[in-house]
């Protein structure tokens, strides 16, 4: 079993609430069309998401809004009753760009978060270089982001966001480019995580299979402006062995259908 090199995570009680937003709706031109409609979304303790829809829909906007990188034209997102104007320190994001600094070193790249909140030096350097182990990357420490590979850079991005014991994850596509086996591995990983610590999270895919495995709920977007076109509970997620079950390759038919009337826009 990989051991987690952080210790200090919340476990936040079920019924809390960790991310709530209210109605979001975005358009990026003043006169432009709309890309999100009233969309809501509670995230409570120990809750996971799985976003998925056609490509374009929105899902990385919603994402963006949820973490404060963007605001929404309507709407209100909240952090544990926060409003969220700008990105919160316990809010760890993984974007589709990994987001890497390219002047500083993997190690300082993984550790920025703690540095930021003032953890000293020694302890930064611990805690990246375990969290770099962990993710396959030991002896990349002293390199700089442009010497690693894109799926490396991602796996750089997921250990940054991981290190500083997060009270929140959102994840844009955060094993797009790992190739099948790292992938399955590190999906497993984020399962053990909230295994054992319920750190909530918010994932944006493409896979239905990856949407099955790693989410409590599985929120299908679409439409223009996309809006929340279904809620599929998914009673088996957290099992780490759910991909050899009969029931997840229902799940996953399921979906496959559900997006399916989503392209058709039924
Ligand atoms: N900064 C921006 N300015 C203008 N339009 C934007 C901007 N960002 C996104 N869009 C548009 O908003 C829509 C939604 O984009 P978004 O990236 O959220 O979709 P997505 O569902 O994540 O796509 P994909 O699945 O392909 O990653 C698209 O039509 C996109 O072109």
């Amino acid at each position: 079993m990989i051991q987690p090199a952080a210790t200090g995570y919340r476990k936040d009680s079920e019924s809390e609430t960790v991310l709530r937003a209210d109605d979001l709706s975005k358009r990026f031109a003043a006169n432009g069309p709309g890309v999100l409609k009233s969309v809501s979304i509670t995230v409570g303790g120990g809750d996971t998401y799985a976003v998925v829809g056609p490509s374009g829909c929105g899902k990385s906007t919603l994402l963006y809004l949820l973490c404060g990188l963007l605001h929404p034209d309507a709407g209100t997102v909240r952090y544990r009753g926060e409003p969220i104007v700008r990105p919160h320190p316990e809010i760890a994001v993984v974007l589709q760009d990994f987001g890497l600094l390219p002047w500083k070193t993997v190690q300082d790249n993984v550790a920025l978060g703690l540095k930021i909140r003032g953890v000293p030096r020694r302890e930064r350097r611990q805690k990246a270089r375990e969290m770099l182990r962990i993710l396959g990357l030991a002896g990349t420490e002293d390199r700089y982001p442009s010497q690693l590979s894109g799926g490396e850079q991602q796996r750089v991005a997921i250990a940054r966001a991981l290190v500083g014991d997060p009270g929140l994850l959102l994840l844009d596509e955060p094993f797009s480019s790992l190739d099948a086996i790292t992938r399955e591995r590190l999906q497993h990983y984020l399962l053990e995580i909230w295994n054992r610590f319920r750190v909530p999270y918010v994932l944006v895919t493409h896979s239905v299979e990856e949407a099955v495995f790693l989410g409590k709920k599985v929120l299908v977007l679409a439409g223009r402006p996309a809006a929340i076109v279904e809620v599929m509970e998914n009673p088996g997620f957290g099992d780490p062995s759910y991909r050899d079950k009969k029931t997840f390759h229902a799940m996953a038919r399921a979906l496959r259908r559900a997006l399916d009337r989503a392209a058709r826009g039924e």
